[in-house]
């Protein structure tokens, strides 16, 4: 299994800052992966995407087989070339989203068959055919294994069950990846809140062997203090040569606070899905711009971000624009807010290289925490 180099240019405590080198070009670490779930970045152009400092997007095996259909997207020259998107893609492996948007599923040692929530028709999800779909058809740069993601608040003994079959899933999805020179292969840790599980999960895990390493089964409904406990106790059994990758996170607290524990990559939709419904975020928190506070604010959302959405357009603006129902109202305020993940990034990784991650640190959550006052 041929890797992506991953250069760790600095360390500060447990965090790091560095580089992951696809054949489609450079990740910085921390990265902030832009959720573009039916191959579309919702509300931008994939050049704003790149304009605001995004090396990477993420790409949904569960919507694209349902809609338009994985050979389909092939036929038309694969993912990047579907959805002008040049830089490298990382694909689900479609589990995560089985379980919460599908219907009438079956899930067996096999694979997950489901019936599609679009129309109907049914499917067989096995990690065979969800790597065929992530690396032969969709083209994905990083292809994640097919796994379970362990509902939080099961039992030990369930989420060892869970955990196991993540384990055997992922041994499937590398035989049915093989070797590859421009593609990679990530596993995922499961073993939910239970630190023995987590450790047997990331040890089966590097016995298999992959390019890098995500952890599951989080920021399911377990709560900000119990997420950084399970990342104490799990990122050190990780390899440090390799990136980890925290799915599904989060909001900008939970990205600090999770690169101050290790952790190199995230997604989520947040951004984009509250930009839609009138959210701003910032280092203080969210702002809602619908609000009548803003119905005068002639200032812009941040004129430190170096992004037309972010420094050109005034509050007042963008309040008059949602009330008004206007779809400029989500296209500015989804750019603006994925340019502050990117911003908030950017700044990580200089903290980092400066040996200054904990002031860093310490001077965001003071801003969070007046924010939630
Ligand atoms: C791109 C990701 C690759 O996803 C997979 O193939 N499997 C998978 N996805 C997850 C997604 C999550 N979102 C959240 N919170 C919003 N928690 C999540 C947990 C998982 C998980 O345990 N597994």
């Amino acid at each position: 299994m041929t890797t992506f180099p991953y250069e760790i240019h600095a360390t500060d405590g447990a965090a790091r800052t560095g580089v992951l080198k696809t054949s489609r070009g450079d990740i910085r670490t921390p990265a902030f992966m832009p959720v573009g779930t039916a191959a579309t970045v919702k509300a931008l152009y994939m050049d704003q995407v790149r304009e605001t400092g995004a090396d990477i997007i993420l790409g949904n095996t569960y919507h694209l087989m349902l809609r338009p259909g994985a050979e389909r997207v092939k036929r038309l020259g694969g993912l990047h070339k579907f959805s002008t998107w040049k830089g490298p893609m990382l694909t689900d492996s479609g589990g995560f989203q089985v379980w919460s948007l599908s219907k009438l599923r079956k899930m067996t040692e096999e694979g997950v068959k489901f019936r599609s929530h679009i129309d109907g028709s049914e499917h067989n999800l096995t990690p065979e055919r969800s790597i065929e779909i992530q690396a032969d058809l969709l083209g994905a740069d990083i292809s994640m294994q097919l796994d379970e993601c362990t509902p939080f608040g099961c039992s030990e003994a369930e989420a060892r069950t869970s955990m196991e079959l993540s384990i055997r899933w992922g041994q499937r999805s590398k035989a049915a990846f093989g070797t590859r020179d421009s593609q990679a292969l990530f596993g995922i840790v499961q073993g939910s809140v239970f630190e023995n599980l987590r450790r047997e999960s990331a040890e089966r895990l590097i016995e298999t062997g992959y390019d890098g390493y995500a952890i599951g089964g989080l920021a399911v409904g377990e709560g900000f203090e119990k997420m950084c406990d399970v990342l104490d106790f799990t990122t050190p059994h990780l390899p440090s040569e390799r990136p980890r990758y925290l799915m599904g996170v989060g909001k900008p607290i939970d990205l600090v606070e999770a690169v101050a524990r290790g952790v190199d990559m995230f997604d989520c939709v947040l951004p984009t899905r509250s930009g839609r419904h009138g959210q701003a975020w910032s280092d203080h928190g969210p702002i809602n711009i619908k609000r009548a506070e803003f119905a005068e604010d002639d200032s812009p959302l941040n004129p430190e971000i170096d992004c037309p959405a972010s420094r050109d357009y005034s509050k007042a603006y963008l309040h008059h624009l949602f009330r008004s129902g206007e779809y400029l109202s989500a296209m500015l305020l989804s750019w603006h807010n994925i340019a502050y993940f990117q911003h908030l990034t950017a700044r990580m990784r200089a903290a980092i290289a400066a040996g200054e991650f904990e002031a860093f640190r310490r001077e965001f959550r003071g801003k969070w925490e007046q924010g939630q006052a």
